[in-house]
């Protein structure tokens, strides 16, 4: 575990605070080991009492009233100190969120779509913001009690040295033992944490909402709860085979720590008898033993709690610690063009990350401002993966996207993004209102009434928003209270929509009509390039009655483009483009 990343952590949370906390948790030590002192003194004052003296009694109510007070100041001292850490517990909590999601708003997609880096990111999620603060209330409480222990070590000092070591070699085998099983449980769960992940995968499948429907349909509910079930079934017995070997080893220890508690007992009464200790001794001896047992327990289950809470910390930090593989401008970016004039990819290769083979090859294509291109292909032919690439969702591994002759890795890429609108194939529903969903498409500027009913016309949109009684101010989905669901096609429709409203130049429509009807389809097309308002469109598709609506159609087939022309020409050539839409329209009813 990094103590020092979580120190850093902790300071950059919540600046002096921690000082506060550790100087509230010294006091409280030390006025801990005065209280036990003055009970101490005042045993053995009262154990030499002379009947009747005067003096005595002063120095009975003396003491009597200091002990009091240190115990009063104690719980004083205690009560604040709790507060203080549960304070900072908070304070680092909220410190963590915030960086959590601000880290996951600005990763690359490529960590989304790499299993390895998504798991950090869902085991950094998962663990929770309460993490960090709980080792840290850990670590404090594992001061507070070393600090203890060091008080309780200078009574049994006081009363007789010989006490200390005594006592450590009954008690330090429990403590071993309790270290040794906690390393043991951390290893288990790092090398369990797949199946954890995948009981976790059947348990979301079995209570969320997207899946309910199909689990139902096919009846699929008891299997993948006796999948779940035997995940869980397996990890129990594991871990409790884990811990009843601990349990006997430890049962053996703490008898030994028990004679132990008697060897120190017969030993100081001994000495007592001798004259070389005083009742005082035997009184503190007895209270303070107890207390030595349950902070050295404490002591242990602490850094066991440590281990555990360490495994998801270290989550934490690697997603903090995460690099961004989109390169960024090396100095200034260059300015983004008032006007897009074309888009171009030149020699364009591209492999995802981890892929053994590439998705894309030496593509070049032209997009120039105020057309209409269309891409087709085959499932699998890396349509959306060129979409990815013009967006500057990754870069490409050779060739380059240029805007207006500049390679694209020159611009800033948030910057570079606002040219572009796009309704990706798996758009966003969000659970927001209608006026909302549309106005996301261009944040940078105050919400335009006007513009947003104008992009709800031109997507189809504004007829089901109309018949709503909150109309634009209704809430889309039924996540929350008074929500309106809709259909998916009506969802696609707000996509479009957004994409309209936005005030990018280029606009890419992948699949985006795919769940509207006929009627709203050619609706669409039939009249693009009005509702395009000059700007330029790049369509993917797999029906022919979107793509002829296209200036320019680029046909990839394994990566590469095999043909490229207008629907006429690529028609007229009979290759693979002609085939696919020959046969499909074919097997279509007249
Ligand atoms: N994140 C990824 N990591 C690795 N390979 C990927 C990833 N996404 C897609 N691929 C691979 O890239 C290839 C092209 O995928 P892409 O989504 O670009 O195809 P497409 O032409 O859009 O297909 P469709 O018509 O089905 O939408 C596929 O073979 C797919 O397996």
């Amino acid at each position: 575990m990094n103590l020092s990343k979580i120190i850093a952590l902790v300071k950059a949370s919540s600046k002096n605070s921690l000082y506060l906390v550790v100087l509230f948790i010294l006091a409280e030590s030390a006025v801990f080991f005065t209280s036990l002192y003055l009970l101490k003194k005042l045993v053995d004052i009262v154990a030499h009492v002379q009947q009747h003296s005067e003096q005595s009694y002063r120095q009975i109510l003396i003491y009597v009233i200091a002990a009091g007070v240190a115990g009063v100041v104690y719980l004083m001292i205690r009560s604040y100190s709790a507060y203080l850490v549960e304070a900072q517990a908070a304070r680092v909590a909220e410190y963590v969120n915030e960086q959590i999601h601000t880290r996951a708003v600005n990763l690359d997609l490529s960590f989304y779509e790499s299993p390895s880096y998504y798991d950090t990111l869902k085991r950094a999620m998962d663990s929770g913001a309460e993490r960090p603060s709980l080792i840290i209330t850990t670590l404090i409480e594992l001061l507070k009690n070393a600090a203890s222990l060091a008080a309780v070590g200078a009574v049994l000092i006081l009363i007789n040295w010989m006490l200390l070591p005594l006592l450590a070699l009954f008690i330090l085998p429990t403590l071993f033992v309790r270290l040794h099983y906690s390393k043991k449980l951390n290893d288990w769960r790092i090398a369990q944490t797949p199946l954890e992940r995948k009981s976790a995968y059947y348990s979301t499948l079995i209570t969320t909402d997207t899946a309910a429907k199909e689990i139902r349909a096919y009846d699929l509910g008891n299997y993948l709860k006796n999948q779940f079930v035997a995940i869980r079934k397996t990890l129990m017995k594991e871990k409790l085979a884990i811990n009843l070997k601990r349990t006997r080893l430890e049962s053996f220890t703490t008898a030994m720590s028990n004679i132990g508690v008697f060897v120190c007992i017969g030993f100081i009464a001994l000495k007592t008898v001798s004259g070389e200790t005083s009742a005082g001794d035997i009184t503190l001896f007895l209270v303070a033993f107890p207390q030595s047992f349950t902070i050295l327990q404490n002591i242990a289950a602490g850094i066991s709690l440590l281990f555990q809470n360490s495994i998801y910390v270290n989550s934490i930090f690697e997603l903090l610690e995460l690099k961004d593989r989109l390169s960024e401008p090396r100095e200034q970016p260059a300015p983004l063009p008032q006007q897009g004039k074309e888009l171009v990819l030149e020699n364009v290769s591209f492999t995802y990350p981890h892929a053994a083979v590439p998705t894309l090859k030496n593509i070049n294509l032209s997009i120039p401002s105020g057309r209409i291109i269309a891409i087709a292909g085959l499932n699998g032919a890396g349509k959306s993966t060129l979409i990815k690439l013009l967006c500057r969702l990754y870069d490409p591994g050779s060739g380059k996207v240029l805007l207006n002759g500049t390679d694209i890795r020159n611009y800033d890429a948030h910057e570079f993004r606002k040219m572009i609108g796009v309704v990706f194939q798996d758009f966003n529903r969000y659970s927001f209102t209608a006026a909302e969903n549309i106005y996301l498409g261009n944040i940078q500027a105050p919400f335009d009434e006007r513009r947003a009913k104008e992009a709800a016309e031109k997507s189809g949109a504004a007829t089901f928003i109309n018949s709503f009684p909150k109309q634009y101010d209704t809430v889309m989905g039924r996540l929350f209270e008074d929500g309106q669901e809709v259909s998916i096609g009506q969802w696609q429709k707000l996509a479009l929509a957004r994409c309209f409203y936005s005030d990018a130049q280029f606009l890419i429509l992948d699949e985006a009509t795919s769940a509207l009807d006929a009627a709203s389809e050619s609706g669409l097309f039939d009249t693009l390039r009005e509702k395009l308002d000059n700007r330029t469109a790049i369509v993917i598709s797999h029906r022919h009655s979107s793509l002829k609506h296209a200036d320019y159609i680029y046909f990839l087939d394994g990566g590469t483009i095999v043909e490229q022309g207008t629907d006429q020409e690529l028609m007229a050539l009979q290759g693979a483009y002609a085939k696919l839409f020959t046969e499909k329209d074919l097997s279509t009813p007249q």
